[in-house]
């Protein structure tokens, strides 16, 4: 059977102002789809434009150019009716869990917020049945329904953060480092419960994320962005299995091994490289660290093209 696909995005563009009339490409031409019911793992150094893509994405940031489609609609073209019920269902789960919950308002009216927003009931008994029924859903007891959330740990205002996302019954959400900034023993926790509800409500998530292992476990494809650019995009093992391009071998040469001589020897490895992000008008933005660019690599942008079934790549070393 076909998957569906339920989000798109085509050559979408966004430009920050850089000073002295300079603008600085934060996403340059990203193409991608996201079926129904799957994670898209989107992963890269920091910096690179991971939430800059997935804001301007679900028009959270306004794009500068590039098409988004929602089911197959260009969301240009929404009508006010459809533009309502796109922001209801497309959701955003936030990295900062202390910064995006207000520690003033009650967890069931942070939780409500969006419900109360799209008027989807106005009986107060329900509304709060509602609120509890999602803090049960997200491992969190009833009982903090009059709480605030300043006396709660990252991982509990994380859960906060996911119930009052799926409050509203998202189809899509992007989920931007939704880990990164928790303990590590809770990560996981967070991980397999936004596995669970994905299961239970047949979700879509972009799952930003800069740690390879962690987006390995949820995803089942992956894009890889190296400076505004989606550089390879393939299904989870695939990608893992066998990566083309140097800047993902690259990427996943740093995932750390639990062994200190073998760290020690990469760490070299790495070092090599330098990092630099120095702009690179024409040609490919990797060019500069790549240990096998050629001429080309230099003068022209190399295009995202299928080299298996599945799985893109942009890089001169293979046409
Ligand atoms: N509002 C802004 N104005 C100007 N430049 C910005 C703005 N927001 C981000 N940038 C720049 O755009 C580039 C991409 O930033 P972005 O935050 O999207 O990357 P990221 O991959 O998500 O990074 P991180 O993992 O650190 O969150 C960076 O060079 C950043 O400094």
């Amino acid at each position: 059977m076909d998957k569906k696909i339920i989000f798109e995005v085509k050559d979408l563009c966004k430009y920050y102002p850089a000073g002295h009339g300079k603008m600085l490409t934060a996403v340059d031409h990203v193409s991608f789809e996201v079926y129904e019911g799957e994670t898209l793992g989107l992963v890269g150094e920091s910096g690179c434009g991971k939430t800059t893509c997935g804001r301007t994405a679900i028009g959270l940031y306004k794009k500068d150019s590039g098409k988004v489609y929602y089911f197959g609609k260009d969301v240009d073209l929404f009508s006010k009716n459809e533009k309502k019920e796109y922001t209801k269902e497309v959701q955003m789960i936030f990295q900062d869990p202390y910064a995006s919950l207000d520690s003033k308002v009650k967890v069931q009216d942070i939780i409500a917020e969006g419900m109360d927003i799209h008027h989807m009931t106005r009986d107060k008994d329900k509304r709060r049945h509602r609120v509890e029924k999602l803090l049960e859903q997200v491992g969190l007891d009833k009982s903090y329904l009059n709480s605030y959330v300043n006396t709660f740990s990252g991982g509990q205002r994380q859960r906060i953060g996911i119930a009052r996302a799926l409050a509203v019954n998202p189809k899509f959400i992007v989920c931007d480092e939704p880990i990164s900034a928790l303990d590590v023993s809770v990560q996981a926790q967070i991980v397999n419960l936004l596995k669970k509800l994905q299961k239970e409500r047949n979700i879509s998530y972009l799952f930003i994320a800069h740690d390879l292992a962690m987006v390995k476990y949820i995803s089942d494809r992956i894009a890889v962005m190296y400076m505004g650019s989606i550089v390879e995009i393939a299904e989870a093992e695939a990608l893992y299995d066998h990566a083309y391009h140097p800047y993902t071998q690259l990427l996943i040469s740093t995932i750390p091994i639990p062994d200190p001589e073998v760290e020690e020897n990469r760490k070299d490895e790495f070092s090599d490289f330098g990092l630099t992000s120095e702009f690179t008008c024409c040609g490919c933005r990797f060019a500069d660290r790549c240990k096998e660019s050629k001429d080309i690599c230099y003068k022209e942008k190399p295009k995202l093209k299928q080299i298996v079934s599945g799985h893109f790549v942009a890089c001169h070393l293979y046409w």
